[in-house]
């Protein structure tokens, strides 16, 4: 595993301010740009019924044409009329498109503010990977969608709404009898339609689950390959892929087969030949019976056939507010996740003491995990962790650097709750080193003087040269200067170490530490031993202990298990008290204390 690298943060604490309120979906993430959409969608209106312009010009110059007695004046109003139509038309069109892209602009700019500020005030834990998942799909899957929405799909979908509507009333006003002959075929489409969007909406969701089991094997088969390999079991992973593969196929077959027939079918009801060939024969028949003129079928022949394109076009488009929606709900949810407060009046902490009051905790209602848990931590000191895989150690060390906040009881440093320190000021006394490291795409010497942006390079090749990485750095192409994650690429080892080097120069007086090496190699876990003694020294400790001598030297151990400290004290009275922490040392054979449930 190698530390891993994120982009640098853009910098600056979030907007202070109450939240907005509670998010209400679609119509609530549009609001701010809703003036403009309307605006865009009368204009696409507009734009559309001018659009009919030239074709009820040709029905009129056909008229005049063909009358005994053409008055020229009229034809060329005529013609300025369709001309008038066609060039409303397209300004309408391009201008509606203008506006709902600026629109889309700003409403992109300000979503994505919006969840930047949301995710910077959410609680630190929260930022797993899971979640780090979530926020990709929300800052970018989402709010494309919503590009798609508010950019095209409005302006599309009211053109495609109004041109058919405004068609038919118009041919309705020219003659009732072959508007509804032009229109014939039209019930057949709509209730195939509605049939089969009734029947999609039931299949849309075994496909999304026979699409996610595709997914499922091949993040396995991809995630697990070496796993896989190592024990020879390529061939079941394949096959699970195959069969999650056939399955799909047989889905989307006994889906698609039995509705292509009638699509077609359906579809060519409405194809301009079909009618065309309606408006033609009907209209030879009213033609033939003398209820209209041959003129009369004109414009039902020209904007007859031009019924179809909008209504295929209303289909996608509602594909895509119905996506629109789904990311907006989405969004809607990462917006609704509970922020941590800054306190209101921060206060100071006098001294660096900690102490752990009846502290109870839980990753939500189901999951509680931490049972009235009480412990001081005097400065100075080194307290350790120690008791099951699953105890709630990692949880319990978290809580001091606020990556989530107590439910009951609390966490007080230098005699204040940590909810009213300060973000800022709480991190100036309290640090970490976690296992897993996280180093930002910046130069190795910016990474080491996070905390201390001030700090100059002989400080930080102090701390590098404590934290056992002074060497690894100087053999980068650029030293210090190196990028991570570009010209710098460090082992997980490595990056601990750096982390480590970060720590020391931040040089808080508590310091929260997960000793665990497993990563790394004999050398290396040395290298990372001696980094960890340079750093404790002086410092009030918690640590996640892994390692004998850490605890042996403990001033006092807390032993977990589920959630509770179940034995408290120094390492010769637990284990002359014969309990839990006897029986994880024998276990551990004197040499790991940790030991898998
Ligand atoms: N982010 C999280 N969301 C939900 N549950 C969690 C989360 N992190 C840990 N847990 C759960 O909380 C419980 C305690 O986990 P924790 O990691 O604190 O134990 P631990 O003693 O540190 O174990 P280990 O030594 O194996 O790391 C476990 O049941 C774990 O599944």
């Amino acid at each position: 595993m190698s530390g891993e690298v994120e982009a640098e943060p853009s910098g600056g604490a979030p907007p202070p301010g109450p939240e907005p309120a509670a998010p209400g979906g679609l119509k609530e993430l549009i609001a701010p740009v809703k003036s403009s959409l309307v605006l865009a969608a009368v204009l696409a209106a507009v734009g559309a019924i001018a659009s009919l312009a030239p074709f009820v010009a040709i029905y009129e110059l056909a008229l005049e044409l063909l009358s005994p007695d053409p008055d020229e004046g009229r034809v060329w109003t005529v013609v300025a009329i369709a001309v008038l139509g066609l060039v409303l038309r397209f300004l309408c069109e391009g201008t509606a498109f203008a506006v709902s892209h600026r629109a889309d602009n700003r409403l992109q700019a300000h979503l994505r503010r919006r969840v930047v500020a949301h995710l910077g005030r959410l609680p630190l834990g929260w930022f797993t990977e899971k979640n780090a998942g979530t926020v990709k799909t929300a800052v970018q899957d989402d709010v494309l969608a919503m590009h798609h929405l508010v950019g095209h799909s409005v302006v599309e979908f009211v053109s495609s709404a109004t041109a058919p509507v405004a068609a038919l009333l118009y041919l309705l006003f020219v003659d009732w009898r072959l508007m509804l002959v032009t229109i014939v075929t039209l019930p057949i489409y709509a209730a195939f339609y509605v049939i089969a969007t009734r029947k999609s909406g039931e299949n849309v969701a075994q496909y999304g689950a026979a699409l996610g089991r595709i997914n499922a094997a091949v993040i396995e088969f991809v995630q697990g390959i070496a796993v896989v390999k190592a024990f020879g079991q390529t061939r079941r992973a394949h096959e699970r892929f195959t069969t999650a593969s056939d399955d799909y196929v047989a889905f989307m077959e006994k889906w698609i087969s039995p509705v292509l027939k009638p699509q077609s079918v359906t579809s060519a009801c409405v194809s301009p030949p079909v009618i065309l060939l309606a408006v033609l024969t009907g209209g030879a028949i009213f033609v033939g019976q003398g209820w209209v003129r041959a003129v009369d079928l004109l414009p039902f022949a020209l904007l007859g056939v031009g019924l179809t394109a909008p209504l295929v076009a209303l289909g996608y488009t509602g594909n895509d507010i119905r996506s629109a929606g789904a990311a907006a709900a989405r969004i809607g949810v990462l917006l609704a996740t509970p922020t941590m407060t800054d306190p209101a009046e921060p206060r100071v902490p006098a001294g660096n003491l900690v102490e752990f009051d009846h502290v109870d905790f839980g990753y939500g209602p189901e999951k509680q995990v931490l049972h009235d848990v009480s412990a001081v931590l005097r400065p100075g000191t080194v307290t350790a962790l120690v008791g099951p895989s699953g105890a709630g150690k990692s949880t319990l060390a978290s809580l001091l650097p606020r990556f989530f906040d107590v439910d009951r009881g609390s966490i007080r440093i230098g005699g204040v709750d940590l909810r009213d320190v300060a973000t800022a000021e709480l991190y100036r006394h309290v640090g970490f080193v976690f296992q897993d490291v996280r180093l930002l795409r910046m130069s190795v010497r910016d990474n080491i003087r996070l905390a201390r942006p001030d700090a100059d390079d002989a400080a930080v090749e102090s701390a590098a040269r404590s934290a056992q990485v002074h060497d690894v750095v100087q053999a980068l192409p650029r030293g210090y200067d190196s990028v991570v994650g570009e010209d710098a690429k460090f082992s997980g080892g490595e990056a601990q170490r750096v982390s480590i080097a970060r720590a020391l120069l931040a040089d808080t007086p508590v310091l929260v530490l997960d000793e665990a090496t497993a990563f790394a190699d004999a050398q290396s876990e040395a290298a990372i031993q001696d980094a960890l003694s340079e750093l404790a020294a002086g410092r009030t400790l918690l640590v996640i202990a892994h390692r004998l001598h850490t605890v042996a030297d403990a001033d006092q151990i807390l032993v977990l298990d589920e959630g509770r400290v179940v034995e408290r004290g120094r390492h010769a009275d637990l284990l002359r008290a014969n309990g839990l922490y006897a029986r994880l040392w024998a276990a551990g054979e004197h040499d790991v204390v940790e030991v898998g449930a």
